[in-house]
């Protein structure tokens, strides 16, 4: 007998809180994981009184859990929210972007027109994950796919710099948001719906709402694939998408310095764990070389990435030099891979590859 995702939604969709809801319906259970017959998650309250109320519910859905068949082991953590008056808006910004999930009935959905999805992400932040994700959605939309980014990085999203949007999306019915279009691609990003400068301190819940609104809210139209920009490590945002959406897979980017390996490898862990098929790993800031005397240096190492990914015997799908072209490209929100030359033929390569498997 085994245990699903779905069997553990129902038990606990059964118990009972004081005013009669139940904690599925309360959208109170995050980072739901059910891996062989251990059982684990958390149980999310908005204040410290209403985590205490929660505990009875606690021992109560281990019960339920231990009895049924298949189920090994139960771990179950309440988190209670500190309340901070006046630093943390309680209200979203405008178009309510940032407001709660909603519960989600089922496991990980697809979205309407959406043929595959794809996640990038890294371990370590300022490996160039944006800029391969914005380069990458170019060239594939220049091998004529249906392209579309989105920038997840909610706290620091750069997407509308590196592709040159910066009009704020409409929203004709007060609900659909219209995503920008650049460079062959269709975009969007949280920033766009922002003040610039202005910071994101936002809760838990609320980030994998305005995640949750991107996603959903977004007229996507028809797309061979969606890029989606992860923010770097191993938070809500990579827990919320993986477990909420349905993905085709991850790609993970790292320099080849052995401390971004180090992150790397929690991604990869991360994504394991999640149950989000790794399509393959990307060497980014690979090589250097000298525009003036054409001298190969590497400046963070060489191959480690391409190692790492032999030895977890996952895909590597290439190597990306570092180039001041490519930075200077992003600054002024075209990416190298809309031009020709040596970039972006590395970037049509990667694109091509990933066409040819069938990933995008
Ligand atoms: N191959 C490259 N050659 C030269 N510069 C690069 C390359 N890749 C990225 N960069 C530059 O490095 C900086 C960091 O890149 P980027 O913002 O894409 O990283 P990130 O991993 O998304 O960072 P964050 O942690 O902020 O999300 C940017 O200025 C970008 O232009």
């Amino acid at each position: 007998m085994t245990i699903t995702r779905e069997k553990v939604l129902a038990i606990l969709q059964r118990l009972r809180l004081p005013d009669g809801s139940d904690p599925v319906s309360r959208d109170l259970i995050r980072a739901l994981s059910v891996d062989g017959g251990a059982v684990r998650f958390v149980i999310e309250a908005s204040d410290a009184a209403e985590g205490r109320a929660l505990s009875a519910m606690q021992g109560q859905a281990e019960a339920a859990l231990r009895a049924e068949p298949g189920v090994e082991s139960v771990g179950i953590v309440i988190t209670a929210q500190a309340p901070a008056r006046g630093a943390i808006p309680d209200k979203a910004p405008s178009l309510k972007i940032g407001q709660h999930p909603t519960p989600q009935a089922g496991g990980p959905a697809r979205i309407s027109g959406v043929d595959r999805i794809i996640a990038v992400g890294s371990g370590k932040g300022g490996v160039g994950k944006s800029t391969v994700s914005s380069n990458l959605a170019v060239a594939l939309a220049k091998q004529g796919r249906r392209v579309g980014l989105l920038d997840a990085d909610i706290y620091g999203p750069s997407q509308p710099r590196m592709m040159g949007v910066s009009a704020r999306p409409a929203s004709p019915d007060g609900k659909t948001i219209i995503p920008l279009q650049a460079h062959g691609v269709t975009v969007m990003s949280i920033g766009l719906m922002l003040k610039e400068d202005e910071a994101v301190i936002w809760r838990g819940p609320m980030i994998m709402g305005a995640l949750q609104q991107l996603i959903t809210q977004v007229d996507w139209g028809n797309l061979d694939v969606l890029i989606v920009d992860l923010p770097p490590g191993t938070g809500d945002i990579q827990l919320s998408l993986c477990q909420r959406t349905h993905l085709t897979g991850a790609i993970v980017v790292s320099t080849p310095q052995d401390v971004a390996l180090l992150d790397a490898r929690k991604a990869l862990d991360m994504f394991g764990k999640l149950k989000t098929p790794v399509l393959g790993l990307i060497e980014n800031m690979s090589t250097y070389i000298c525009p003036n005397c054409g001298h190969e240096a590497h400046l963070f190492g060489h191959g480690g990435v391409a190692a790492e990914a032999v030895k977890m015997d996952l895909p590597f799908l290439g190597e990306l030099p570092l180039d001041l072209s490519v930075r200077l490209a992003g600054d002024a929100g075209t990416p190298i891979a809309a031009g020709e030359g040596p970039m972006a033929e590395a970037y049509a390569r990667l694109a091509h590859r990933l066409v040819a498997g069938g990933m995008a």
